[in-house]
């Protein structure tokens, strides 16, 4: 069998909601009742439990607020856990915000050095891949590549970030809704790219709202309800809690 690549035990999060945004719609009508502690702390996650193995390829699935993007953010090591424990084995290259990390007084050729050298990747290796990476972003970017970041539409960034991040050799890739962003154009590329990272064996964690593209990349399905795991099994078993919660 596989090596284990991400271990999660008793996995939990805390956040203290800011009482300012209790006010947002979202807080209001999606999260209420499920959330009253007095002092506004809640668990956006809690009691996670699971092994995921070298070359798996994992969907996670629920509704909005469900904890999802805060369990791609504890994979990443951005955020630490405040109960249990997640083990990961191996780089991770997040393609959870791609254009962040982008300084808007630099360049796109400046801000690509900077991105990926701060993804470990050496300017070696970008100088020697960099024709191909601006190509990747498209005709817009390659265009103004000279020009200050500032000036790009977002979905241009979003290309130099993908073209950037697909690049990196991490063998664990998670995404956030990446799909959603762009055109049809771009999305077939990013399909095209993403095809040939799990070729080559990586490790994906994609949280989508999208079926065809988690049943087209995922294998295994992560069904999460108010934080908890509530299934963990095939994509359309997973994929079938949704449906029957989202029906009741
Ligand atoms: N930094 C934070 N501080 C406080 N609360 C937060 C923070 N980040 C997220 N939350 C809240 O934690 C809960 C889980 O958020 P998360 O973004 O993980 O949900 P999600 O399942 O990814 O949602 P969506 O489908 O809308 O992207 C939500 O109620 C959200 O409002």
């Amino acid at each position: 069998m596989a090596e284990k690549i991400i271990e999660a035990d008793g996995l939990g999060i805390r956040f203290v909601r800011n009482r300012r945004r209790q006010l947002r719609l979202r807080e209001l009508f999606i999260h209420r009742g499920r959330r009253t502690g007095d002092d506004g702390r809640f668990w956006p996650l809690r009691d996670l439990t699971f092994t995921v193995r070298a070359g798996e390829t994992v969907g996670v699935i629920g509704r909005n607020g469900t904890g999802k993007s805060t369990l791609l953010r504890l994979i990443a090591g951005v955020l630490i856990p405040d109960e249990g424990a997640i083990r990961v084995s191996g780089d991770v290259a997040p393609l959870l915000e791609l254009s962040a990390g982008f300084s808007s007084d630099l360049t796109g050729r400046e801000n690509l050095y900077l991105v990926g050298g701060l993804h470990g990747l050496s300017s070696a290796y970008l100088k020697r891949h960099f024709d191909e990476i601006v190509s990747f972003a498209g005709e817009q970017v390659e265009r103004a590549i000279d020009s200050s970041v500032r000036h790009y539409s977002s979905g241009m960034k979003v290309r130099l970030g993908f073209a950037i991040i697909s690049h990196l050799p991490h063998p664990i890739l998670l995404m956030d809704e990446v799909t959603a962003v762009g055109d049809a154009e771009f999305r077939q590329r990013c399909y095209a790219t993403i095809d040939r990272l799990l070729g080559e064996g990586r490790t994906l964690v994609l949280v989508s709202h999208n079926e065809n593209d988690l049943t087209r990349f995922c294998r295994r399905g992560f069904y999460l309800d108010a934080g908890r795991l509530i299934v963990d099994g095939t994509i359309d078993e997973a994929l079938a809690a949704y449906h029957g919660a989202v029906e009741r």
